[in-house]
């Protein structure tokens, strides 16, 4: 076990950053949600921002799939996104396929120099999705390898893979880990709106327990009027 590190000064992101392209974008929103920036301020993000302050480094030996952790603090908050980084070879399928599961943000990567590549990730994403709720996840399609594309030959694809990601709903990224292009603005992205979400999700558990009381108090007759007035109604009295 080992004491973890503070959150590095450029792991900060003290604003919401921008998506790549706004027509395959989660949202374009330019800040956070109101909700998510006050709950920041205000230190009520429950769960999020809870972090153990130990992490064991064997943990990556065990499990098969690369795993990384990167932490962050967002809006004053630490947040720590967990990367599993599964196989893309047709015999691990099956291993990846268990890693998929629970996942709060899916991550299709393709070969923007490979047309076929970006076809692929149709089934990427069916065999994600057989283990999660759509509706519960953030999905990305990720374009990489822009270095070996000519600008034309990039415009060309882009427009496909626009149209690919909107279709998923997912928002678009085209990166270079050659170059490192785009690398950087699109993890912050990753963390940002992974926080955003599991932030409103834990306001929504707030509220939905504050709403449980209220039905709580209100279906035990004997308490009625503790709830609707200070008095006791006249006919109890
Ligand atoms: N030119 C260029 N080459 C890249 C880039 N990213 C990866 N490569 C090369 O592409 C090959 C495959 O890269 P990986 O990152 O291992 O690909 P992967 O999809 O994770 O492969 P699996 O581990 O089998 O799932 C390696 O030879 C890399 O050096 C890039 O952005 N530009």
């Amino acid at each position: 076990m080992n004491i973890l590190a503070p959150v590095r000064r450029d792991r900060v992101l003290a604003e919401l950053p921008q998506c790549l392209r706004k027509e395959a974008a989660l949202h374009s929103n330019r800040t956070f949600h109101p909700r998510v920036s006050n709950a920041c301020q205000e230190q009520r993000t429950g769960t999020v921002g809870f972090c153990k302050d130990t992490f064991d480094k064997n943990y990556k030996a065990t499990i098969g799939v690369d795993f990384e952790m990167e932490r962050f603090e967002v809006l004053g908050v630490p947040f720590s996104l967990q990367l599993w980084d599964t196989a893309g070879q047709e015999r691990f399928k099956c291993i990846a396929s268990t890693y998929y599961r629970g996942a709060q943000a899916i991550i299709i990567v393709f070969n923007l120099s490979d047309v076929a590549s970006l076809e692929h990730t149709r089934q990427w994403l069916a065999d994600a999705l057989k283990e999660n709720d759509p509706s519960n996840v953030l999905l990305f399609l990720v374009g990489s390898k822009k270095d070996l594309s000519t600008p034309a030959q990039y415009v060309l694809m882009e427009k496909d893979a626009v149209k690919m990601a909107q279709e998923m709903k997912a928002e678009y990224w085209a990166v270079s880990s050659l170059t490192g292009e785009n690398v950087r603005e699109f993890f912050f992205r990753v963390a940002a709106l992974t926080f955003e979400a599991n932030v409103l999700a834990e306001l929504e558990k707030t509220d939905a327990r504050r709403i449980g009381d209220i039905i709580r108090i209100n279906s035990n007759d004997s308490n009625l009027y503790l709830t609707t007035s200070k008095k006791k109604p006249k006919c109890c009295q």
